[in-house]
C-alpha cells in the first residue's frame, strides 16, 4: 500500500446514519474471475484505518497510459497531488449484521479502476447499501491481474474499429458484474470464497445479509453503458443508474430488450445530440425511464478526482465545473437514492428527494440542455 495516507479531508464522507467499510475480493486471476471492493455498512472500529485512495503505484501508470503522460513524470505529479488521501471508509471494519441490505454493483468508467468512486459508494453504503465496485479487465482501466501482470489502459491501435472493440468491452463488463452478482448471492447463501488477495475481512459475516431481490446497477460513462448492457443480459437487476453514460459502445438493437428503469443523470458539459439521441431510444410509456442534468457540471464531477484538485487546476484539467463539487455530488446522489427506492421498494425515507427524480431544484435541469432535433430526419437522406 501507499506511503503516508495522510490526509483525510477531499473525499466527503457518506452523510448516512451507518459507518462504513471496506475490503477487497479477487475470487481468481484469470479474466473469468471478479475483482471488486465491498462498501457496507459496518460497525464502529476506531482501530480501522481508512485505507490509501490510490491502492498502488502501478495505478498511477495506468492513469499515465490512459492520459499518454510520461509514466515517471506522472507518479511524481500524481503522488504530490494525490498520494496522501484515503478514502472515506475503514478498511476491513466488521460487517454490521442488521437484516438483508439492498445491494448495488458499481461500474467504473474507462481508464478508472474500483476506488475512483468512493464519495458515490461510501454514501450509498451509509445509507444502508452494500455496493460492490467492480474492477473491470477489459482493459479499459488499469489494474492488477493475472499474478500481478498489469493489463494497462490499451489506447486503441490505428485502423482498430472502436466499435467493436468498445462493443465487446462493454459485454465483457456487463458478464463482470454479473459475475460480482453471483459471488455475492454465493457468499450470501452461505459458501466459502477463496480470496486471492491477503485479506483479514471475514466475508462469511456477511451470510444472509443481502436482499437480492432488491439489487441494482450503477455506473459512470463507460460504465454507464455497462449498466444498460447488464440490464439486457440480467433481469436480477431491478433497475439501472446511469450517470453520465457514453452510450457509444452499445448496440441499439438491445434497446427493446431492456425492461427495466433507469435514471440518466448528466453533466452539463460532456453530453452532445448523438449521444442523447441514442438514450432517447430508450424511452418508454410503459417503463419508468428519468433523465435530470446537473448545472456546471463535468464529466469529471462523478469521480472522486472532482474533490481533491484545487480550484484552478480542477478547472483547467476540467476536473471540477462550476458548481461546488459537494453539492453536485449531493444531488446525484440524493437522486439515485430517491430511485433505488421507488424501484427497489425499500422503506426508507429517500423519496424526500422524488422531487430531484424530476429534476425539481435550481441546479437541476430535467431532461437534458442539449438541444436535439426532435423530428426524425427524412427517410431518404
Ligand atoms: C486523452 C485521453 N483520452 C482517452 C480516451 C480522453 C481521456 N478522457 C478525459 C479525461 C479522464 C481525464 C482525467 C482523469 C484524471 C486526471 C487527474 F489528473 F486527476 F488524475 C486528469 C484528467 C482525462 C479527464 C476520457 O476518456 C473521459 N472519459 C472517461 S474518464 C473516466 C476516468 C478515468 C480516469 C480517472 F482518473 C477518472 C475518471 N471515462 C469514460 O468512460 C469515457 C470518457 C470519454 C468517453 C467515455
Amino acid at each position: 500500500v501507499m506511503g503516508n495516507c495522510s490526509n483525510t479531508l477531499g473525499i466527503p464522507p457518506g452523510k448516512g446514519p451507518h459507518q462504513v467499510g471496506c475490503a477487497d475480493l479477487m475470487v481468481d486471476h484469470t479474466v473469468q474471475g471478479s475483482f471488486f471492493r465491498l462498501y457496507y455498512p459496518c460497525e464502529p472500529s476506531p482501530s480501522s484505518e481508512k485505507p490509501c485512495w490510490i491502492p498502488s503505484q502501478e495505478y498511477f501508470d495506468g492513469l499515465a497510459d490512459f492520459m499518454k503522460i510520461n509514466r515517471s513524470f506522472a507518479e511524481r505529479i500524481f503522488n504530490y497531488l494525490y498520494g496522501s488521501y484515503r478514502i472515506p471508509a475503514f478498511w476491513e471494519a466488521p460487517f454490521k449484521s442488521n437484516g438483508k441490505y439492498p445491494l448495488v454493483i458499481f461500474s467504473h468508467g474507462l481508464g478508472a479502476f474500483r476506488t475512483l468512486y468512493s464519495a458515490i459508494c461510501a454514501e450509498l453504503a451509509s445509507r444502508g447499501f452494500v455496493v460492490a465496485s467492480v474492477e473491470h479487465r477489459d482493459e479499459s482501466g488499469s489494474q492488477e491481474n493475472l499474478e500481478k501482470v498489469w493489463m494497462y489502459y490499451r489506447a486503441l491501435k490505428p485502423g482498430e474499429e472502436e466499435f467493436s472493440l468498445r462493443n465487446n468491452q462493454v459485454q465483457q463488463r456487463a458478464n463482470e458484474c454479473i459475475r460480482a452478482l453471483k459471488i455475492l448471492d454465493e457468499i450470501n447463501s452461505g459458501k466459502s470464497v477463496t480470496n486471492v488477495l491477503q485479506s483479514e475481512f471475514d466475508w462469511s459475516s456477511l451470510k444472509n445479509s443481502l436482499d437480492l431481490c432488491k439489487t441494482a446497477v450503477m455506473g459512470h460513462s463507460f460504465g454507464g453503458a455497462t449498466v444498460i448492457e447488464t440490464l439486457c443480459k440480467e433481469l436480477t437487476f431491478k433497475c439501472g443508474v446511469a450517470l453520465d453514460t457514453w452510450m457509444v459502445p452499445l448496440k441499439e438493437e438491445i434497446f427493446p430488450n431492456v425492461k427495466q428503469p433507469i435514471l440518466f443523470i448528466n453533466s452539463e458539459k460532456f453530453q452532445w445530440a448523438g449521444n442523447i439521441i441514442r438514450m432517447r431510444k430508450l424511452d418508454s410509456a410503459s417503463i419508468q425511464r428519468k433523465m435530470i442534468t446537473i448545472r456546471g457540471t463535468v464529466h469529471q464531477s462523478f469521480p472522486d478526482f472532482t474533490f481533491l484538485t484545487g480550484n484552478w487546476i480542477g478547472k483547467v484539467l476540467k476536473l471540477k465545473g462550476d458548481i461546488d463539487p459537494h453539492l453536485a455530488m449531493d444531488l446525484s446522489n440524493k437522486a439515485s437514492l430517491a430511485f433505488l427506492q421507488r424501484h427497489l421498494s425499500l422503506d426508507k425515507d429517500f423519496n424526500q428527494w422524488d422531487p430531484l427524480i424530476d429534476g425539481k431544484d435550481e441546479n437541476l435541469i430535467p431532461g437534458t440542455n442539449i438541444h436535439v432535433m426532435s423530428h426524425k430526419a427524412p427517410e431518404h437522406s
